[in-house]
């Protein structure tokens, strides 16, 4: 399913945050939005996820979602937000309680998207026995639990160290590699940007509007930190975000 912003803006109490924002989110891709702070790229993400209803254009979602699909939309947000009271499998179950699914059925999908993200293990685990880095596995397992056709990832990194990050990213790109899954990504962090993401929106600062969309056809296992064409990738990126986060921090500033 791809999603797509048509000519998308909107404001809050008279506050113009978005302004004519057309932009696709294509199926099997991950989308990532860098912004400066406050330019609108939360706001955009629950646009796309229809949490919000834009004040003029159209949010879209085309195509069908997979099939057994039980949320077309799920979020995955910086805190994890998993409930101190259930193991690793019964947060994951959660998500599934909604639904008219028999006990065989949700146990076999806890434990067929516990095998995916590697989880197997610690399935009977507690919360405040894992690292940030596993809950924050855990809270992508139980995203997929849902087997969403698109995930919105709202900063999901940005709680952690560098080193899980690192990690995390790693996961994230074996991950995409076996399922090809569609993700709309927001970010402060180009680096993350430029690892994740087949295609990278750069908005201005508020109210966001797109400045570039840079494609990356290096397949994303095949990415390292030092390969000179993502360099520069990067780099033009950092210039472009650059002058957006210094116009901003003006404004915000009053000089
Ligand atoms: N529900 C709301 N009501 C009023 N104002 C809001 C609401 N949500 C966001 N805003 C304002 O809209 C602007 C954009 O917020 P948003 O969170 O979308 O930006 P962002 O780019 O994700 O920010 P950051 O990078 O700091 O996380 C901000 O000025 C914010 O204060």
């Amino acid at each position: 399913m791809d999603l797509r912003l048509d000519a998308v803006s909107h404001a809050y109490g008279g506050v113009e945050v978005l302004r004519d924002v057309t932009l696709e989110a294509p199926a099997g891709r991950i989308t990532c939005l860098v912004g400066p702070s406050g330019c609108g790229k939360s706001t955009l993400l629950r646009l796309l996820g229809g949490l919000e209803r834009p004040d003029a254009g159209r949010a879209l979602m085309l195509g069908d979602p997979p099939a057994g699909s039980l949320n077309p939309l799920t979020y995955v947000f910086q805190h994890f937000a998993l409930l101190p009271w259930r193991t690793v499998a019964g947060n994951i179950r959660l998500v599934l309680e909604d639904h008219p699914l028999s006990r065989a059925e949700r146990d076999e999908i806890v434990a067929d998207v516990l095998a995916r993200t590697r989880l197997t293990d610690f399935a009977k685990a507690w919360p405040r026995q894992l690292s940030g880095g596993m809950r924050q596995r855990v809270a992508i397992a139980r995203a997929l639990a849902a087997r969403p056709a698109v995930m919105l990832m709202d900063e999901p990194l940005s709680a952690l160290d560098a080193q899980t990050r690192e990690l995390l990213m790693d996961d994230l790109v074996a991950l995409w590699g076996r399922e090809r899954f569609t993700a709309v990504y927001v970010t402060h962090n180009l680096a993350e940007a430029v690892r994740l993401g087949h295609r990278i929106a750069v908005l201005s600062r508020r109210p966001g509007q797109v400045r570039e969309i840079a494609e990356i056809d290096t397949p994303l296992e095949d990415r390292r930190p030092d390969d000179p064409a993502l360099v520069a990738v990067q780099a033009d990126l950092w210039r472009l975000l650059r002058e957006e986060a210094a116009d901003a921090d003006r404004e915000l500033t009053g000089a």
